[in-house]
């Protein structure tokens, strides 16, 4: 894949960037549950979100989305302020749990998001091959295993050809062979530059991203390769390598002063709070 100079320098100055976060906060109720993070993705690459169960992966995504309001900082998609009405035709999500309707058939579904991006014929098709489907087309989507139910989620998304499409756990109760088609898949919309920020617990697939986020606890731990994932972590396996740097973290944590305002963790490039340690 290719990436100009001055494209990534533009990227790192948040100027081209397809997602930008400056201090974004997010609180549910009166919970903090994304607290001050600073990030930009660059446009046409893969991102992998990674964190511990409760970290705060599907609430950034929902803020990403436009779907949770931000409490303070800001949050730019697309050039454009998250949530903002004409990002809807630019931004596809999918969530965990399949939305879509039971009493049509796979098709139909598909073709209902289609019509909404005015996509025709070839694009239903083309979607609903891509998620290995073509063979249950005409099978009502109340007649599909849990797997099936996610993956024409997934056509309904990818029918729309988004800019940006967000991801929450896409790959969960796919076989190995329709999990490797479907990263190859999301590598080619990649490279024909599509933006994309996938969730996920399973670390292998974290080697498959370009970049990636490591939240834990609603802070950001680091942005960084899954090469320099292995480095810091020492590991090879990127499971423990991300168990390397949250033990680290906490170590760090452990041992810093309580009232310190803000520091900089020399190794994670975490940036603490004040009143932030635990
Ligand atoms: N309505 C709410 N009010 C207060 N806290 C909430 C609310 N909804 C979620 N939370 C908390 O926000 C935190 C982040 O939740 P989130 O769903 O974003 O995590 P996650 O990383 O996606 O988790 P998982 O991997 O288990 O799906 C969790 O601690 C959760 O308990």
């Amino acid at each position: 894949m290719s990436h100009s100079a001055a494209s990534l320098t533009m990227t790192r100055s948040g100027g081209d960037a397809a997602i930008a976060a400056a201090a974004l906060t997010v609180k549910l109720g009166r919970q903090p549950v994304l607290h001050a993070l600073d990030f930009t993705l660059p446009p046409g690459r893969i991102t992998g979100l990674l964190g511990p169960s409760g970290s705060g992966k599907t609430t950034l995504m929902r803020a990403i989305v436009g779907a949770q309001r931000i409490s303070a900082g800001t949050l730019t998609v697309l050039g454009l302020p998250a949530g903002t009405p004409s990002l809807r035709r630019q931004v596809g999500y999918v969530t965990q749990s399949p939305s879509v309707y039971p009493d049509l058939t796979v098709q139909a579904n598909v073709r209902y998001f289609g019509a909404m991006h005015r996509k025709g014929k070839a694009d239903v098709a083309e979607a609903i091959a891509a998620v290995g489907l073509g063979p249950l087309g005409r099978r009502k989507a109340a007649d599909l295993s849990g797997g099936q139910l996610n993956r024409v989620s997934l056509a309904c998304a990818l029918v729309a050809h988004p800019r940006l499409l967000v991801l929450d756990e896409p790959t969960v109760g796919l076989d190995p062979v329709l999990r490797a088609d479907l990263w190859d898949r999301f590598r080619a919309m990649a490279e024909a530059g599509t933006t994309l920020l996938v969730s996920s617990h399973v670390m292998e697939e974290a080697s498959r991203c370009e970049t990636l986020l490591l939240l834990r606890e609603g802070r950001l731990l680091s942005q960084l390769t899954p090469a320099e994932l292995s480095q810091r972590g020492h590991s090879s396996n990127l499971e423990q390598a991300f168990l390397a740097i949250i033990r680290e973290q906490e170590a760090y944590d452990g041992v810093s002063p309580p009232a310190q305002a803000s520091t900089r963790s020399r190794d994670t490039g975490v940036t603490k709070q004040h009143g932030s340690v635990r």
